[in-house]
């Protein structure tokens, strides 16, 4: 994929100088060490290889970066946080196709679950699966109080199996019996709901998500990295060397799955519905 770096802007502060690519904006704050990154895939920020590629590269110069220690994840999509892997990546390619789309979707989550960073998702918007996914991995979830905003990981509705890595993330989050109804069901949950079971940590009205999820990052901020960090790799490492250990098996196991004639026909048929939604 090719990608197209935006340059800061001119500013008079930190705050003011943007960086990122096409897809995903980053509004760094130097003076906090806090950076917002926006995810910006219109209509539905789904996660086209070009985005994951965007994220992957946007994460790691944050990373790599020892000014930043937390960034907040939020879309700049109206209603939509994310609507997760782009089904289109899917549907109709070929195997070696796939097998880099699954790469890419594995190399986010690695990342994202062990970042050495504060995460917190400011979910203003729809988060099904992938996008769901994507929440999990950081460390503080917010999702704005509307009826609109559904979370979960549905996988199932659409025919296909969530991954042992998206349901241990799910496990390690609401606890294995709310995970095993919620992922054969392919369950969407409301925000109260979601609150209710554990999937999200707080429901505030829509204009409040971001100026929360800056204040919950100051709480987050104020324990030393190096302890926090111990912590959260002492409770996340065994999750992620179960598909350190097992990558390329997992690789095989998504190409052959995804490329079988019935689970073409489910996606295809998804979509479908998804466009008839319209007219
Ligand atoms: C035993 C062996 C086991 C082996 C297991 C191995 C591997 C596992 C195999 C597979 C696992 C793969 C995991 C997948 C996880 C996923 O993330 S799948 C994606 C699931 N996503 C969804 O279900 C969400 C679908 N979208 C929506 O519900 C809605 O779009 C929305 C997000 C709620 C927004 O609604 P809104 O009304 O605003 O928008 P529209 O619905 O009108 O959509 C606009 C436009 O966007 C297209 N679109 C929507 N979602 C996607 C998507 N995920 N990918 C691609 N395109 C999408 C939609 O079709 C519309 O297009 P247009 O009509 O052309 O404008």
């Amino acid at each position: 994929a090719t990608i197209r770096r935006t340059e800061p802007t001119a500013g008079s502060g930190d705050s003011a100088r943007r960086f990122g690519t096409q897809r995903v904006l980053v509004e760094p704050d130097a003076a906090s060490g806090v950076a917002v990154m926006k995810f910006k895939n219109p209509p539905v920020n789904s996660l086209s290889l070009e985005l994951l590629t965007e994220f992957i590269i946007s994460l790691e110069k944050l990373e790599n970066d020892k000014t930043f220690r937390g960034v907040i994840l939020t879309s700049d999509c109206p209603r939509v946080f994310s609507a997760g892997l782009d089904l289109t990546e899917m549907c109709g390619k070929n195997p070696a196709h796939y097998a880099e789309y699954w790469k890419a979707v594995q190399e986010l989550w690695l990342r994202l679950y062990l970042s050495n960073l504060v995460l917190i998702a400011a979910i203003n918007g729809a988060c099904p699966a992938g996008g769901c996914l994507i929440s999990l991995t950081c460390d503080y979830r917010i999702l704005a109080d509307n009826p609109k905003y559904l979370i979960g990981l549905n996988e199932t509705l659409l025919g296909i199996v969530a991954p042992f890595w998206f349901k241990d993330t799910l496990v390690n989050t609401i606890g294995h019996r709310a995970s095993e109804q919620a992922l054969q069901l392919g369950l969407l949950f409301l925000p109260a709901e979601a609150l209710q079971v554990g999937l999200v940590d707080q429901v505030v009205p829509e204009d409040q998500v971001l100026s929360t999820a800056l204040s919950v990052m100051a709480r987050w901020m104020a324990i030393p990295d190096h302890a926090r960090q111990l912590t959260k790799n002492m409770m996340r490492k065994t999750t992620v060397d179960r598909l350190v250990k097992q990558r390329d098996a997992d690789i095989q196991n998504f190409v052959s799955f995804i490329s079988r004639d019935s689970i073409q026909k489910s996606l295809q048929m998804y979509l479908e519905k998804l466009k008839q939604k319209k007219g």
